[in-house]
């Protein structure tokens, strides 16, 4: 990857990762881990926090120069439109840097700052996500998912769920745990940490990428019909269809759905057999944003499988079969 130096004339776009995790789950601790284990990096980080007074700024450790603040509100809602402009100062800055870690406040819905990244052309040419890392705090975690909303969004959207504080807790704590996350989001990358350390190459996840998208969705998917995974009324279904479908009648689809019951729909990602193409067609959404990437072509000896993988809270499972199987081509 070579140097960006805020060009906008940049070669290649600069991977951003997203760090997000309930209040005190270890956000900081797992960024200064990063800092430390990336020397060879040229971190840029956007900090953003509640508070008159930006604090975590200065609680990360040896990358002062290049710490953006978005202080005083939270970048998913009322400071999104901020977030675009510190991009823009960021790139117009001359700093020299290769990647990009936006740490969220404890109550950020990540998708909404994902968002920023899929929906504004200008952004996408410069900067490209690489994936989103939720922290969970291995004590408290469970009780916080069984009230908190945005803890719950904030799994559902994560492509790396790193479980930190692990030592504070017994082993089945920590399993249960562990099996509750998996069913709430099966697409998730699960990993351990203490006090942010962990082996997992969390600046290295590709999960954008079209390889890597269909890997995942395979390993969840498989070649069954359908099944679904189950937490209370948020739940990951996965289809399977052995007929392609029509691009035109899924794309409507999927935008009228996104449309219309977005707020529920935390996230969708699946690998089609579309009619007349010979590529796999990988397909996700962020919030009311979609998009289709062509992977490689479908083998000869290899089953030409649609996967998709529906997570959002109380959906109706018949009702997305119905339609998906109604975007199924006629010919
Ligand atoms: N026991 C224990 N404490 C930890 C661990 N990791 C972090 N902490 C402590 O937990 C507290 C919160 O950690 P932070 O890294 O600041 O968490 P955060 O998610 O950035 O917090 P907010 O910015 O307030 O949302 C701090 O006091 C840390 O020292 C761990 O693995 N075990």
């Amino acid at each position: 990857m070579s140097d960006h130096k805020g060009s906008p004339l940049q070669d290649m776009p600069i991977p951003v990762t997203i760090l997000t995790g309930f209040l005190g789950a270890g956000k900081t601790s797992l960024l200064n881990q990063l800092i430390a284990n990336h020397p060879e990096k040229k971190l840029a980080i956007i900090e953003n926090e509640f508070g008159e007074v930006p604090i975590d700024g200065d609680l990360v450790i040896g990358a002062q120069d290049n710490i953006f603040e978005l202080a005083n509100g939270c970048i998913c809602c009322s400071l999104n439109g901020e977030l675009i402009e510190t991009l823009r100062q960021l790139l117009d800055s001359g700093k020299v840097f290769d990647h990009l870690i936006i740490e969220t406040t404890g109550m950020a819905e990540p998708d909404a700052v994902a968002l920023s990244f899929v929906s504004d052309p200008g952004i996408q040419a410069e900067f490209q996500l690489d994936g989103t890392v939720c922290l969970v705090d291995a004590v408290s975690g469970q009780e916080t998912l069984l009230e908190r909303e945005e803890a719950v969004k904030q799994i559902t959207f994560a492509d790396c769920i790193v479980i930190n504080k692990a030592n504070d807790v017994q082993e089945h704590y920590l399993a249960a745990l562990q099996s509750n996350l998996r069913e709430m989001n099966p697409l998730a990358q699960i990993t351990t940490a203490n006090y942010g350390r962990t082996e997992a190459n969390l600046l290295h996840l590709q999960a954008y990428e079209a390889g890597e998208l269909e890997q995942k969705i395979k390993s969840v998917v498989g070649d069954s019909p359908t099944h679904h995974h189950h937490h209370s009324d948020v739940a990951a279904h996965s289809f399977t269809f052995d007929q392609p479908f029509d691009l035109l009648a899924f794309i409507h689809w999927s935008k009228v759905l996104l449309m219309i019951q977005g707020k529920n729909i935390y996230r969708i990602k699946g690998i089609l057999d579309v009619g007349n193409e010979n590529a796999k067609m990988v397909f996700q959404s962020v919030r009311t944003q979609s998009a289709f990437t062509r992977a490689g072509d479908w083998p000869e000896n290899e089953p030409r499988l649609s996967r998709i993988v529906i997570i959002g809270k109380n959906l109706k499972r018949e009702a997305l079969e119905k339609a998906l199987r109604s975007c199924l081509s006629k010919g």
